[in-house]
């Protein structure tokens, strides 16, 4: 869908902000572009709308050299989110939303039921229309952006470090949501972070970049993670590479046994056998339960390894999607899957 060709940008005062980058983002997928500070990731993401115009080299849109496009044109097929999410603050949050489609001249009442459809889309209750974007949270402002750049419903969606100013748990849940929506809308979306957990989760495709410019590898996640090119990426991958890896794999699969009975650990139950919590026998009988996480298939491995250190059984809890407990699996059992997963994603890369 995307595709730059020796592509070099240096700007009139001699930095070199991207070096002979040659890239494809494929239609319908994700691709993240990652890097520490200054790399260039900005600098490839605004050409793609021409924000910023490379020196040399070409960049294709769906084939078409994107200098030959109007620049106002181009960006009409192209949704734009940032970090701060850009909003403008006098502008209620419908009207925000609805900003591209009147400039498209849709008429104010079809913006507007588009913007209030938009709204609910990204999870938004329907009266923060009403509002203006300081009266939301800043977890609630990004979902706004994500909406306004998809008012037009473009084919490309650029993202410049979304959620790079809400917290932790606000962040995992836009990115769930993105997901989510991605499904369905399958946009071609560059995504810009330098955030390697969130490349991870969200990429179908990371781009790593280092100081100069310079594209060092381009892969999926799992062959990133199983086969960094060199001990840059190694680097920039951290030192729990491992660990990041068995985030792409889930637990479905893994045999599991009946819940144990008789011995030290009992996994109680509530009446619809759901788990409540782990019964230490050895404990006094009025001994508040040891906390137990039930994970379902489609949770990760490394969740699985995780929940496997914390449990004082040693076993995992598996239920389905009612949470009903379809029986447990050992720790050793969880480890020595999570060993193969290793070894198997980095054959296959
Ligand atoms: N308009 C400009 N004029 C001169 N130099 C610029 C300009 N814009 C960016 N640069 C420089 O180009 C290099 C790449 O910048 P860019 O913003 O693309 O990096 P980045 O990887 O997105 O960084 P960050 O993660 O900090 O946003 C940096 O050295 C930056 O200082």
């Amino acid at each position: 869908m995307i595709k730059f060709d020796e592509v070099h940008k240096r700007f009139p005062n001699g930095t070199t902000a991207v070096h002979d980058l040659s890239l494809e983002m494929p239609e319908g997928q994700i691709t993240v572009l990652v890097g520490s500070s200054g790399c260039g990731k900005t600098t490839t993401l605004r050409m793609i709308n021409r924000m910023v115009d490379p020196t040399s080299g070409t960049i294709r849109l769906a084939g078409k050299d994107i200098l030959e496009s109007d620049a106002a044109d181009l960006r009409r097929g192209i949704g734009y989110v940032i970090q701060q999410s850009g909003l403008f603050p006098h502008r209620t949050v419908l009207d925000n939303v609805a900003t591209v489609p009147l400039l498209l001249g849709w008429g104010r009442k079809k913006a507007r039921s588009r913007a209030a459809e938009l709204l609910e889309t990204v999870g938004l209750a329907a009266d923060a229309g009403k509002r203006y974007p300081h009266q939301l949270s800043g977890g609630q402002q990004q979902r706004v952006g994500v909406a306004r750049a998809l008012a037009a419903d473009p084919p490309v969606l650029l993202m410049d470090e979304p959620f790079g100013a809400v917290d932790p748990v606000v962040r995992t849940q836009l990115q769930d949501e993105l997901l989510r929506l991605q499904k369905d809308l399958a946009k071609t979306i560059v995504f810009v972070t330098h955030d390697i957990d969130e490349a991870v989760r969200l990429g179908d495709r990371i781009a790593v970049f280092r100081t100069g410019g310079h594209l060092v590898q381009c892969a999926e996640p799992a062959e990133l993670l199983a086969r960094p090119a060199d001990d840059f990426v190694a680097d920039f991958l951290g030192a729990e590479r491992g660990l990041k890896l068995l985030s792409l794999s889930t637990l479905a699969g893994l045999p599991q046994g009946p819940a144990p009975e008789g011995g030290r650990w009992e996994l109680a139950l509530d009446s619809a056998r759901k788990p409540l919590g782990w019964r230490d026998g050895d404990a006094a009988a009025d001994s508040p339960l040891l906390p137990v996480r039930a994970l379902r298939d489609g949770d990760s491995l490394l969740s699985a390894v995780n929940e496997s250190i914390a449990s004082p059984a040693g076993l995992v809890a598996r239920v389905d999607a009612d949470g009903v407990l379809t029986g447990v699996t050992a720790r050793a059992e969880i480890h020595d899957h999570a060993g193969e997963a290793h070894i198997s994603a980095g054959a296959a890369a």
